[in-house]
């Protein structure tokens, strides 16, 4: 069943459409790369999906009542975020805000949301550490499972293994395809082409339009696709 719509989607700057043309659909339990260049439009689209950004033209259809604050958001890491001052525990708690409303405190439920989503992603144990104290993967984890407080259906993941090196980055998608296993749908903007063409249900190419959207097969088998995998693949050279 579908999850999110866009048909007809533009979306512009200044009144200058960057991005045109979007049509396809992400179904429940997805698993949905976005991937282009550098420039191409996927910060964009992804700033539309999470209703920061009004579509120029078009429109985006969020089915059964899913709202935009029901998505979970692992944006990409800044280093003012890395450096961030408060411990493990209230980094994750600080994704259910969305459920307080004018409560001014988080509840025993919601405390107990981010208790559970600490053990799931295997951090329960660094609860109490300061964040900026982390390595890479292990932040990453945290902002993971602070995007998992905020949804039961969906996350959106922007570059979520960028800087990461390629063991915690196998771990991460690792935990990722758990997650999806489980029912939640993931969103995701990758630069990194195989891991994309392993995991990726489906896959939508970008470059100011849509070049393709289609299963990962159908992708892998498209001269689109064949020419960017080929691209993007880095092929260690002969010593
Ligand atoms: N705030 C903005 N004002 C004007 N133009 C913008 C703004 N943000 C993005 N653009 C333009 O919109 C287009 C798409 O940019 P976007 O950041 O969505 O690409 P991207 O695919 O996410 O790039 P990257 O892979 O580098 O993150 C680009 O031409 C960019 O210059």
């Amino acid at each position: 069943m579908n999850m999110i719509s866009c048909k007809n989607v533009s979306f512009a700057y200044d009144n200058v459409v960057t991005v045109k043309d979007l049509n396809f659909s992400i179904v429940d339990g997805d698993y949905f790369c976005i991937v282009g260049k550098n420039g191409s439009g996927k910060s964009t689209l992804l700033k539309g999906l999470l209703h920061l950004k009004k579509p120029f033209a078009g429109i985006i259809e969020m089915h059964n009542r899913l709202a935009p604050a029901e998505i979970g958001y692992l944006p990409q890491q800044t280093s003012i975020q890395k450096d961030f001052p408060a411990s493990v525990y209230e980094v994750v708690l600080s994704g259910c805000l969305n459920r307080l409303g004018f409560r001014p405190f988080y509840s025993k439920n919601e405390k107990n949301v981010a208790e559970h989503n600490m053990e799931r992603l295997g951090i329960g144990h660094l609860k109490n550490k300061c964040y900026r104290e982390l390595s890479g993967g292990q932040q990453q984890r945290v902002l993971l499972a602070r995007a998992l407080c905020a949804t039961k259906k969906a996350i959106l993941l922007d570059e979520p293994v960028a800087g990461l090196d390629p063991v915690v980055s196998q771990e991460m998608y690792e935990l990722i395809q758990t997650i999806n296993g489980q029912g939640i749908t993931v969103i995701m903007v990758s630069h990194d082409i195989p891991s994309t063409m392993k995991y990726a249900k489906h896959i939508l190419h970008l470059h100011h339009t849509q070049l393709f959207f289609g299963t990962a097969g159908e992708y892998q088998n498209s001269d689109i696709g064949r020419r960017f995998i080929g691209k993007e693949t880095y092929v260690q050279p002969d010593a």
